[in-house]
């Protein structure tokens, strides 16, 4: 393994392992979060760290085989959705009422929402228009937003290099790449996929995709899930691939917001659980858990070292 890949991400995984500990330990989510937006030398280092990590050491393997990458996914779902008829036949499938207003796109190009995106891997694409935010960015067509706190409202508001609103009913859209797993609490993926279905037009796209190494069954009752979750706020997944690294998975916003109660609202946050929310975190730098799972391969790449993959 190269060691430099295997620094990287001991970075970006002890970040993770960080935050759960102190959201074990404390059960006070909103100070843990509030405590690490803050500890900016952190997030700057984790930005640099995982910036690296894709671009130099997941972007070789995404050269020498194309079908293990995320971005490379979620092109081609984007291109099949709207350029070629993935779109109507999903309209068509989903018997919608005449009466949506179509979704069109401007001037060819479908809008999407970033979310988490550190370095802007979708900038590469023309037809993308692509507002991409993170909680620190680590390059600088990437804005500055944390998403659980930004507002959302009638318009989209842009301070500089910060993100201060975001518009409702805007984006084609949204992107959640190796997101989810970040947030140490159920009720943070929640919010999100919340927030997501809001910003989205209808029969808009939001994209979630989680690391895991494993066989696709391994993780399957995770993933059916969170489908149900979002199933229950008007998210059909529509497109679900398990590719060598990753769970991709494309949900299609297929009606406008649910009423949902307390009583609702608590069950299906707590369906958005990851495995390792149910564990206390070891200490251990090395934990010999996460070597026996794995092939040599994997670990050479660095995959491992993302949460999913350390339960
Ligand atoms: C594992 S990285 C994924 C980067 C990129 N999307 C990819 O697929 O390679 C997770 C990113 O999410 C960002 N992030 C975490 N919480 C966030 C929040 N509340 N709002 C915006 N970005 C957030 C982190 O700063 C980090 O850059």
């Amino acid at each position: 393994m190269s060691n430099d890949g295997k620094i990287l991400a001991d970075v970006v995984k002890n970040v993770h392992k960080r935050l759960r500990q102190e959201f074990f330990k404390t059960g006070d989510m909103e100070s843990v979060w509030t405590n690490h937006c803050k500890n900016v030398s952190c997030l700057k280092k984790y930005a640099s760290s995982m910036h690296k990590l894709a671009t130099e050491h997941w972007e070789q393997l995404r050269i020498s085989n194309p079908a293990t990458s995320r971005i490379n996914w979620t092109w081609s779902f984007l291109q099949y959705y709207f350029f070629a008829g993935g779109l109507q036949l999903h309209r068509h499938k989903s018997n919608s009422d005449a009466e949506w207003p179509k979704l069109v796109l401007k001037e060819q190009k479908i809008t999407v929402l970033d979310v988490g995106s550190c370095y802007n891997p979708f900038e590469e694409y023309e037809e993308l228009d692509v507002l991409s935010i993170d909680l620190c960015p680590a390059i600088e067509s990437v804005y500055q937003c944390d998403f659980l706190k930004v507002t959302l409202g009638m318009s989209t508001v842009i301070d500089g290099q910060n993100v201060l609103s975001l518009a409702t009913n805007q984006f084609h859209c949204i992107v959640f790449s190796f997101l989810l797993e970040y947030f140490p609490s159920p009720s943070q993926r929640w919010t999100c996929c919340e927030k997501a279905h809001l910003l989205l037009l209808r029969e808009g796209i939001l994209i979630i995709i989680t690391p895991d190494s494993k066989a696709a069954h391994s993780n399957a009752r995770v993933m059916r899930s969170w489908r149900e979750a979002l199933s229950a706020i008007g998210f059909k997944r529509i497109k679900y691939e398990k590719l060598q690294h990753a769970h991709c998975m494309a949900f299609r916003k297929n009606s406008v917001e649910p009423e949902l109660n307390d009583e609702d609202r608590e069950l299906l946050t707590s369906k958005m659980y990851i495995p390792q929310d149910f564990y206390y975190p070891s200490d251990s730098e090395n934990d010999e858990k996460d070597e026996i799972k794995f092939t040599e391969a994997e670990l050479a790449e660095g995959f491992t070292n993302l949460p999913m993959f350390d339960e």
